[in-house]
């Protein structure tokens, strides 16, 4: 019986092999049309860099691509396949132009591979110098109250006083700080014991009066979103610390960073000081991969506050360890001579026979930098 006629007696069969590479060649092809493609596409997301459009994503124009694409499709593939394929290239392609953005930014490693070194005064921080202390009381209260802690602090071996003159306070009517008086104050006293004086600026209008008084100025976690005070600490030429937003992404924290750096001022330390999180056993969560990807990403220092991050006292040991051994350049701890009588933050401050033993607990890495 010869039965029907195959398919393989109907045509002219070709061999897998030969059919393979005729995939092969269409493989180099559509390679050849994508990387053209890719490189036009990073030209349209220079062209919107340049317009100052950092959110290059465009739902209508994918859309309106989508839509042409379908009403052409010749098959065999069906349109939600062809579809499927095409949003994975509108996906690459959108991350190829947000990369190439980056790479661009100041604060990048791509654009500076060396570790940022910040020398105040002979007091280093950053790339291969020891880790950091900065540690005082979170609000700058009295003569006395200062006096004790930097004579204690010092003793200790601490280069970086804090000390809070204007208040970022949660209720209008809680201490708002000693202004003026308590930028003097701060000053002299970490004058007087040899050490640097750090405070928070607030408000654009006193960056100048702050950069009178303070070596390095802090932007907290609150402002890490106003635009205008990271502009005007930009032009200070003051080393800046730099806070976390309560719930800032880690892109929303470097581009905070890149505004001050695009002012011209490129002595910028990251504080990593945990985020808003569901989780309420701790004030808020530690972002330990935060510190690790601003380490890797950018060449600034980053240091971590670990007592805002965790809100409580038992808490601050490990959590400093850790931040050490992922890479923090320092710890930023809160130091009171009587942390049950603090005009703020008297939960979580430490006093001295507290800082004593969490300097203690991390003596072994404070001295040495980290991975070196
Ligand atoms: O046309 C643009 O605006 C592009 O950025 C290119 C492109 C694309 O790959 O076609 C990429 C991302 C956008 O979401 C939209 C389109």
């Amino acid at each position: 019986m010869r039965g029907f006629p195959t398919l393989r007696s109907m045509t002219h069969q070709r061999s897998i092999e030969d059919l393979r590479a005729e995939v092969d060649q269409i493989n180099r092809d559509l390679l050849t049309l994508l990387s053209k493609r890719g490189e036009v596409v990073a030209q349209i997301g220079h062209a919107k860099t340049q317009e100052g459009r950092p959110n290059h994503y465009d739902p209508a124009r994918e859309d309106k691509q989508l839509k042409e694409i379908e009403s052409l499709n010749p098959g065999p593939f069906t349109s939600a396949a062809v579809k499927a394929i095409f949003k994975e290239i509108f996906k690459a392609s959108l991350d190829l132009e947000e990369s190439n953005d980056k790479k661009q930014l100041l604060v990048s490693r791509k654009v500076k591979s060396e570790d940022t070194v910040l020398d105040i005064d002979g007091v280093r921080i950053g790339g291969d110098a020891p880790p950091i202390i900065v540690a005082g009381p979170c609000s700058i209260e009295s003569e006395d109250q200062m006096e004790q802690t930097a004579a204690f602090l010092a003793a200790k071996g601490v280069k970086i006083l804090r000390g809070g003159a204007y208040k970022p306070r949660t209720s209008p009517y809680g201490f708002q700080g000693m202004g003026v008086d308590g930028l003097i104050l701060g000053s002299r006293v970490a004058k007087e014991h040899g050490m640097l004086f750090v405070t928070e600026v607030m408000d654009t209008r006193d960056v100048e009066i702050v950069a009178e008084h303070a070596d390095i100025l802090q932007v907290g976690a609150r402002n890490m979103h106003n635009f205008a005070l990271l502009r005007e600490v930009g032009r200070s030429r003051r080393p800046v610390l730099l806070k976390r937003g309560l719930s800032a992404t880690i892109e929303e924290w470097l581009y905070a960073a890149e505004y001050i750096l695009s002012e011209g001022n490129s002595e910028v330390i990251l504080c990593e000081r945990g985020i808003r999180t569901y989780e309420k056993w701790t004030r808020n969560t530690l972002d330990l991969s935060a510190v690790a990807i601003a380490k890797q990403e950018t060449h600034l220092p980053v240091i971590v506050d670990v007592t805002h991050a965790a809100g409580r006292r038992d808490l601050l040991i490990p959590l400093a360890k850790a931040a050490l051994a992922v890479g923090a350049d320092g710890i930023h701890v809160e130091v009171h001579p009587s942390p049950a009588t603090a005009l703020s933050d008297n939960e979580q401050q430490l006093d001295f026979a507290g800082y004593d033993k969490f300097s203690d607990s991390l003596s072994g890495l404070l001295r040495q930098p980290v991975g070196v």
